[in-house]
């Protein structure tokens, strides 16, 4: 018999307005246990309003979030209590030592997260004696990882975790969310960039203006039928992606002046940048017969 792993997070038709403003629509999204989940999208696209609704913070108009196999509304405390959640924006008390709030945060989870904290301050070189107001942008972020991680939870939540970090502690980060993965932790984080995606997650979403265009494995999301072309054409070079027919494109080479030729696939890149793409404005997307 196979055991179809269980979905911690399942996300169906979620709507939130900000008045008359889009927040997200129509989201449905799950993800299942053991997974490393990225959650893609430029700013605005309505990333945080999406995490910070599955954790109950904001109140939404439509839809039905479970975490955990919890509902998000009627089980925030116990949820929030579980999961380890790091806001798009580290805010603590200023005047509070880093080492209170740590700890502040782990009687909140009621356990004693004493030993792990310390090893995460060690790995993440974070001074627990200094006070949040002394701490620049990146350290406060630093802390902010520290009491998502520091008891070990089933799944970790994380708002664009790596923006402000120095790449070499964007890299310790990584080693620490792989480590605790390994150990059997569901893993969802949100960002706009591309390559860490890539690096580091198994599925994803893109979102775009409060609506999911693609969930799929980051391997599928990679693949296309669109092809990177690069052509020498009377000594002017041009490149672009053409999504056309294969065949169209070799026809319509076959009849131009070609001095030199390379065609290949496109990387996540330039995919991502297609899905993102305006339509109008797709200068270097060329389909058949427009090259
Ligand atoms: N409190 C608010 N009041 C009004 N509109 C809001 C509010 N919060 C978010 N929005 C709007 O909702 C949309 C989605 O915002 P959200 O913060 O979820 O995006 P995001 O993908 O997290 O962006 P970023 O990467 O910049 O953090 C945006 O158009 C934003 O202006």
């Amino acid at each position: 018999m196979t055991h179809e792993r269980e979905n911690i997070i399942e996300i169906k038709n979620l709507t939130k307005s900000y008045g008359k403003k889009r927040g997200v629509k129509a989201i449905s999204l799950s993800v299942r246990q053991g997974d490393i989940f990225g959650f893609l999208g430029q700013n605005g696209a309505g990333k945080s309003t999406t995490i910070r609704s599955m954790l109950g913070l904001l109140h939404y108009q439509e839809g039905e979030i479970r975490i955990l196999q919890m509902d998000a509304v009627k089980n925030q405390n116990e949820i929030l209590r579980q999961v380890g959640y790091m806001p798009s924006e580290a805010m603590f008390y200023p005047s509070m030592k880093v080492k209170e709030v740590i700890s502040f945060a782990a009687r909140a989870r009621k356990t004693d997260c004493s030993k792990e904290a310390a090893r995460l301050c060690e790995v993440l070189k974070v001074d627990e004696e200094k006070k949040i107001e002394e701490l620049s942008l990146g350290n406060r972020k630093k802390v902010s990882i520290v009491c998502a991680m520091q008891h070990r939870p089933r799944l970790l939540i994380l708002d664009e975790p790596t923006s402000g970090l120095d790449p070499l502690m964007q890299e310790a980060f990584f080693e620490l969310l792989l480590e605790y993965n390994r150990q059997g932790t569901t893993c969802f984080l949100s960002s706009h960039v591309l390559s860490e995606v890539k690096n580091y997650c198994r599925h994803a979403a893109i979102i775009k203006e409060g609506a999911i265009i693609r969930t799929d494995t980051v391997e599928n999301l990679s693949k296309s039928d669109a092809r990177y072309v690069k052509l020498t054409r009377g000594g002017q070079k041009r490149e672009f992606v053409y999504t056309g027919k294969i065949n169209a494109l070799l026809h319509e080479l076959a009849n131009m002046q070609v001095e030199d030729v390379l065609i290949e696939e496109p990387s996540l890149d330039e995919i991502f940048r297609h899905y993102y793409e305006d339509k109008e404005s797709g200068a270097d997307m060329q389909k058949e017969g427009q090259i």
